[in-house]
């Protein structure tokens, strides 16, 4: 079937070399938030910091993109994720998250949770746990290359996901139909701490694209 997004002319060395630019700028962001939830500074030096960050914003502010990164056809597919709140290069909230995957739908990733994703003391919000775990069945079911969302998500949070290092893991189960169920969840130290199960969906709008059958190779992802 036809993917539904513009193709990305631009050469893949420019490609890396914008990637280049912004990874390291996000990386510092993103410093920045873990230093605003966790630095013990005076009232001095949180207004003086104020002040220089806005002075970045000024800086960043002369120009702004008119879309969303994935939204925009001119940018191109292949800089939509960079917006991405879990993987995205050029998104500082993303933690970010390193995906592997496999065609045989399966997906997984070692990563870090910091201060800025806690919820109850010590432990990560139940939402980024969510967050992650949908991110991540979205790669296991873009693994087989299929233009599908999210349906219904069920979670089972065990215990306490401790915030430090963690890992997710997600794969497809079945597919009955427009139906894909998937099955993911985290890991921490101790074992699982959230178990899911979830209803992938090809959207009405692709079905009549779906020309050869649900799971045949050459239909679109829906990762970015
Ligand atoms: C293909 C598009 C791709 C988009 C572009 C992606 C870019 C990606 C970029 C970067 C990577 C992203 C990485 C992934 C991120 C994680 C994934 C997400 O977070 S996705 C966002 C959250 N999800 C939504 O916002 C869905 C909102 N809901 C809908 O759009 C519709 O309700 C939808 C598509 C889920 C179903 O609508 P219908 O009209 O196509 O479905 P009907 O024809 O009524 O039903 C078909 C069958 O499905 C069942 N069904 C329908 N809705 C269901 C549901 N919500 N849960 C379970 N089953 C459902 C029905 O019972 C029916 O089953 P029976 O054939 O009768 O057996």
């Amino acid at each position: 079937m036809a993917w539904p997004y513009v193709a990305d002319d631009t050469s893949d060395p420019l490609l890396a070399a914008d990637a280049e630019v912004w990874q390291p700028f996000t990386d510092a962001v993103r410093e920045l938030v873990d230093a605003c939830v966790q630095s013990d500074v005076d009232a001095d030096d949180v207004r003086a910091a104020q002040a220089d960050v806005e002075a970045a914003l000024a800086r960043l502010g002369k120009a702004r993109l008119s879309t969303t990164l994935g939204q925009s056809g001119t940018v191109g597919s292949r800089r939509r994720a960079w917006g991405n709140p879990v993987i995205g290069v050029r998104n500082p909230i993303a933690p970010p998250l390193h995906v592997d995957s496999d065609p045989a739908g399966r997906a997984w990733s070692d990563f870090h949770l910091g201060p800025a994703y806690e919820g109850p003391p010590g432990l990560v919000h139940g939402g980024v746990v969510s967050l992650i775990i949908d991110q991540v069945l979205g790669h296991a079911v873009g693994a087989g290359r299929q233009p599908a969302m999210t349906g219904t998500l069920t979670i089972r949070y065990e215990r306490g996901t401790p915030l430090g290092d963690l890992r997710v893991e997600a794969w497809v189960e079945r597919r009955e139909g427009v139906k894909i169920h998937a099955g993911a969840h985290v890991l921490g130290p101790d074992g699982p701490t959230a178990v899911a199960e979830a209803v992938f969906i090809v959207p009405r709008r692709f079905r009549d694209q779906l020309s050869d059958g649900i799971g045949a190779a050459d239909q679109g992802s829906t990762q970015g």
